[in-house]
Order: C-alpha cells, then sequence, then structure tokens
C-alpha cells in the first residue's frame, strides 16, 4: 500500500508506473458483519450505535472483472445511507448482496459474510478490468454510486429505472469506505482538479442526488424565481439543494434546527430562514394525529417570507415527521418531491389539498448516469461547492457515522483513507483561490 501512496503523491508517475504496481493480497476496510445483523433487536433506533457495528479490518481485494476498475481510495464520505446500513434498518444490507449474488457468476463475489461499506471516494485508478477504454491506471477520479447491469431496456432512457439498479456500497459490496474499492468504469468520473481528496470525495451522492430531484426534469424541474421549501438546508442533501436553488435563480425558503445552521444558510445566500427548532413546529399532537393548526402556522411563516407567495416545490426528505406539513403549504398546482423518510416511512396528508389543488409528490431516488455526470461538472466548474465541515480517519468512521445519526455535523462528514492528511491532492490552485471562501464556508463550524 505503502508503494501505491507513494506514486499517487509523486508528481512524476506515469500511467505506466501506476499499471506496473503490484495489487496488494488485502486492504483496510470498513465493514458490518452477517453474525451481527440481530445485535440491535429490541433497541430504538436513535440509540442503535455505530461505533459498536461499523468494524474496520483487512479484506481480500476482490476479483477484477471486465468492464470494472480497482480505485485507490484516498478519501470517501459518510452517507446517511452508511448510518442505515450500520445500524440494519430498515433491512438489512445482507439481504441485497445475497439477492445480487444470484445474479450471475460475477456478483457472486458480493454476497459476502462481510459488507465493505460506502457510496463515495475519490482516488485512482489501478486497474481496469477488459472492455475498459476510458480510463487508465493513474487517472484521479471520483466515483458516484449508481451500479446498473442495462441488459433490460426498461433502463435504457434513464439508468436509473434498470430492474437491476443498485446503490454501490449499500446494496453492492466493496465500497468506499476503504483503502481500495471495486467499481463498474462507468461510475468513474474526473476528481475536481481545484479540491483536496477528502472535498473533491464529499460531494458526489448527495449533490448528484438533489439535482436529479430538484434541477433535472426527471425530479422537479425547478425554474427560476421558483420558491422551494427545503428541509434541512444545511444537511447533507440541504446544502446541495440551496446551493442549486440560488445558483437557478430560485428562492430557497431554508429550514433548520439551530442558529449556527441558519448562519451557514445566510452565508451561502439564503435570506428566508426558518428555525424549525426555535419556532417549535409540532405537526403531530402525538403518535397517530397531525395537528393542522401546526402547518397553518407554518405556512404563515413562509407566507411571511416570500411576501404572501406559497412554495412551488418541496424538497423532501424527512418523511412521516414533515410531509404532512410539506403537502398543505405547497401551492397550488405545486411539486413535492421527495427521495427519502428519515423519519418514518409511511407517510400521512391530507390528500384534499393534493388533489383539489392539483399538487403532485414526485418519487426520486440518486440520479442517472448523466444526472451524476453533469453534477459532477457543476463541482468541477466551480459553481456549486463542497459542504465539508468535519474529517475523520477510516478508524474513526463508526465516530463519524455516530454524528451523521445524532444530527450532530453539518453539511458533509469527510473521511480519509490512503490519503495522510488533509490538504493534498490539489492540481488548480487557481480555481480554488477563486472559490476558497466558498469551499471553506462548512468547515469547522
Ligand atoms: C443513494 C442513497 C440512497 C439512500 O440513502 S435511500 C435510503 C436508504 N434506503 C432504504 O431505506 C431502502 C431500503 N430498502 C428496502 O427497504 C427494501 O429493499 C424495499 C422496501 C425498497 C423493497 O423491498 P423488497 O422486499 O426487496 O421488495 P418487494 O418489491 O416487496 O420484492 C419482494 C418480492 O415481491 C415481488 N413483487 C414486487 N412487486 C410486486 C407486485 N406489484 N405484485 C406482486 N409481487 C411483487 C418481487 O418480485 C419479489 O419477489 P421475489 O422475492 O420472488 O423475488
Ligand atoms: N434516495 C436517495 O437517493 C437518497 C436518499 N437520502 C436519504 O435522505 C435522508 C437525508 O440525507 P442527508 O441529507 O444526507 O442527511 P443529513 O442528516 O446530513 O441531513 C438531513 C437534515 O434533515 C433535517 N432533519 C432530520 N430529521 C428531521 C425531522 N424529523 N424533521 C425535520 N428536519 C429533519 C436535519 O436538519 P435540521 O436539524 O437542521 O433541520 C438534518 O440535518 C436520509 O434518510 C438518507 O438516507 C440521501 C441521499 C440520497
Amino acid at each position: 500500500m505503502k508503494e501505491i501512496l507513494d506514486a499517487i503523491q509523486s508528481q512524476d508517475s506515469t500511467a505506466a508506473d501506476f499499471a506496473a504496481l503490484s495489487i496488494p493480497e488485502s486492504y483496510r476496510a470498513v465493514t458490518v458483519h452477517k453474525d451481527e445483523a440481530e445485535m440491535f433487536s429490541g433497541v430504538a433506533s436513535r440509540d442503535k450505535d455505530p461505533r459498536k457495528s461499523l468494524h474496520i479490518e483487512d479484506v481480500p481485494v476482490p476479483e477484477l472483472g471486465p468492464g470494472e476498475a480497482l480505485v485507490a481510495v484516498m478519501a470517501s464520505s459518510v452517507n446517511y445511507n452508511s448510518v442505515w446500513t450500520s445500524i440494519f434498518e430498515p433491512v438489512s444490507t445482507f439481504g441485497f448482496l445475497e439477492r445480487y449474488g444470484k445474479l450471475s457468476d460475477l456478483s457472486k463475489r458480493h454476497d459476502l459474510p462481510y459488507h465493505v461499506i460506502g457510496s463515495d471516494l475519490a482516488g485512482v485508478v489501478l486497474r481496469t478490468g477488459p472492455g475498459v477504454n476510458a480510463w487508465n491506471p493513474g487517472d484521479e477520479v471520483v466515483a458516484h454510486c449508481l451500479s446498473v447491469e442495462l441488459e433490460s431496456s426498461d433502463g435504457h432512457n434513464d439508468t436509473m429505472l434498470d430492474p437491476e439498479q443498485r446503490i454501490w456500497g449499500f446494496e453492492t459490496n466493496f465500497g468506499g469506505l476503504a483503502e481500495i474499492a471495486l467499481v463498474k468504469s462507468n461510475q468513474l468520473m474526473p476528481k475536481p482538479k481545484h479540491l483536496s481528496w477528502e472535498e473533491a470525495a464529499s460531494p458526489g451522492l448527495v449533490n448528484s442526488t438533489a439535482y436529479r430531484q430538484l434541477v433535472s426534469r426527471n425530479g422537479a424541474g425547478m425554474k427560476q424565481g421558483d420558491n422551494v421549501l427545503i428541509w434541512g438546508a444545511s444537511g447533507g442533501l440541504g446544502s446541495y439543494a440551496t446551493q442549486f436553488a440560488l445558483a437557478g435563480g430560485a428562492n430557497p425558503i431554508c429550514v433548520v434546527s439551530s442558529d449556527q445552521k441558519a448562519e451557514i444558510c445566510r452565508k451561502m445566500g439564503a435570506s428566508a430562514i426558518i428555525d424549525r427548532n426555535a419556532e417549535g413546529y409540532k405537526f403531530w399532537k402525538d403518535e397517530h394525529n397531525q395537528d393542522p393548526r401546526e402547518w397553518k402556522r407554518f405556512g404563515k411563516r413562509i407566507r411571511e417570507l416570500t411576501g404572501g407567495e406559497d412554495v412551488d416545490i418541496v424538497f423532501e426528505h424527512p418523511g412521516r415527521e414533515t410531509f404532512g406539513a410539506s403537502v398543505y403549504v405547497t401551492r397550488k398546482g405545486g411539486t413535492i418531491v421527495t427521495c427519502a423518510s428519515t423519519s418514518g416511512y409511511n407517510h400521512e396528508y391530507d390528500n384534499r389539498y393534493l388533489w383539489m389543488s392539483l399538487k403532485r409528490i414526485i418519487g426520486s431516488h440518486f440520479a442517472n448516469y448523466r444526472e451524476a455526470w453533469e453534477a459532477n461538472r457543476l463541482i468541477a466548474k466551480g459553481k456549486i461547492h463542497p459542504t465539508l465541515s468535519k474529517v475523520y480517519s477510516l478508524e474513526d468512521t463508526g465516530q463519524a457515522a455516530y454524528d451523521v445519526h445524532r444530527n450532530l455535523h453539518q453539511g458533509k462528514v469527510g473521511v480519509l483513507a490512503l490519503a495522510p492528511r488533509e490538504g493534498l491532492g490539489v492540481r488548480d490552485t487557481e480555481l480554488r483561490e477563486q472559490h476558497i471562501d466558498a469551499i471553506n464556508r462548512f468547515r469547522n463550524v
């Protein structure tokens, strides 16, 4: 591994040097274990502790197949899907690996008693499998997390619709929270040159998801002037949704839960901000009943901030706790676009406010190949910026996932894999200087 790191850190290494490197037999990885899938039985979700279920251990390097690449991972990031994996909710990910393992001789590799997790990476290509021409050893890359087979025509217009669509490092093995990762080569994209490894690794999953959900015509198709209500506006998804709204000439109404988070949204350029904690919204009176008066109070607050207008789009992901309010406050003909249900997936809303006002609910999930590429391009051009707040070592991934699970973090939380320290890997200092304040906006707040 030292030789690999030396080659990456030397400015003189050529593709031939990388191709000549020997691949180690094993690598350090963050895993969950199949025989521990029941370890939190009877424990409340909130109290399930990722520090107990996430392991760091040596695992064998998987065999490289056609159309695939082995990547030396310099840095990765924590996504909420890794939190779900670590608490074995809503289902254990080993069911995904078993199902994938049944697809082909090659996919059998994924069905193991351990799961190497992680759905983001920035690093360097080490080896490519047969049939890969666009990428070579030594290429500096990031990887998006869409894994598809594309053998069915269902996914040929929109790759997210492939019946064998999976999220790499969640529904497949050999993910990015590790020193080496196995990806399909069409997951690879150029690493933004003005960013360090950990900065480059942090936007991928959430940036692509927010792009499809809010900007793409497959999602809400946001346009100039739209009022966009963004839940968790300084969180993983929300910090990109807020940037897309501002960059696209829309008007974000940012919902957050503290002064500190409100201040971050202001620094991004938003002015309409609701602190849900300070204003004490309680959309559920008890476990079974919502309080429409609270929806109305929330809607009035939005109208105060917009000069009397209702929202064109709600960027939804908290789910059960907020969904009734989200449907209520959307304007006539508006759109609620949802990609998750962090607080519970059995949503309740008053359907009269949907059909009588001709609103639409759209389901959105990650991003297709092209959307992920377009989202990464915006990062590479310095139009959208990473929202990295804190960086952990691979050994401390459990703590990093704990922070995200308990909502103690801001923006994105990074993880160093092979990178010996933060700040390495920047190749375009000029572009970096132009955007340095925006790049550092979330750091250490
Ligand atoms: C990028 C990052 C993203 C995120 O962070 S997202 C958040 C994290 N992700 C999650 O929380 C989602 C986790 N996944 C799940 O909870 C489950 O994964 C799903 C609920 C999504 C699906 O559950 P399942 O049991 O796998 O799916 P079924 O569709 O119920 O399939 C089971 C069997 O039911 C059959 N079936 C499906 N649709 C129908 C139908 N319409 N009529 C009759 N049968 C149906 C199937 O074929 C299959 O059958 P057979 O077991 O024999 O293969
Ligand atoms: N389908 C897909 O493709 C994707 C789905 N997801 C899912 O989206 C969800 C959010 O992910 P991500 O943004 O990365 O997570 P983060 O935890 O980084 O951010 C979510 C933010 O939402 C707010 N929030 C959390 N719970 C509630 C609640 N009950 N009511 C109101 N606001 C709440 C919090 O902000 P605050 O406290 O400031 O209000 C929090 O910071 C997860 O469930 C994740 O699995 C994520 C990416 C892709």
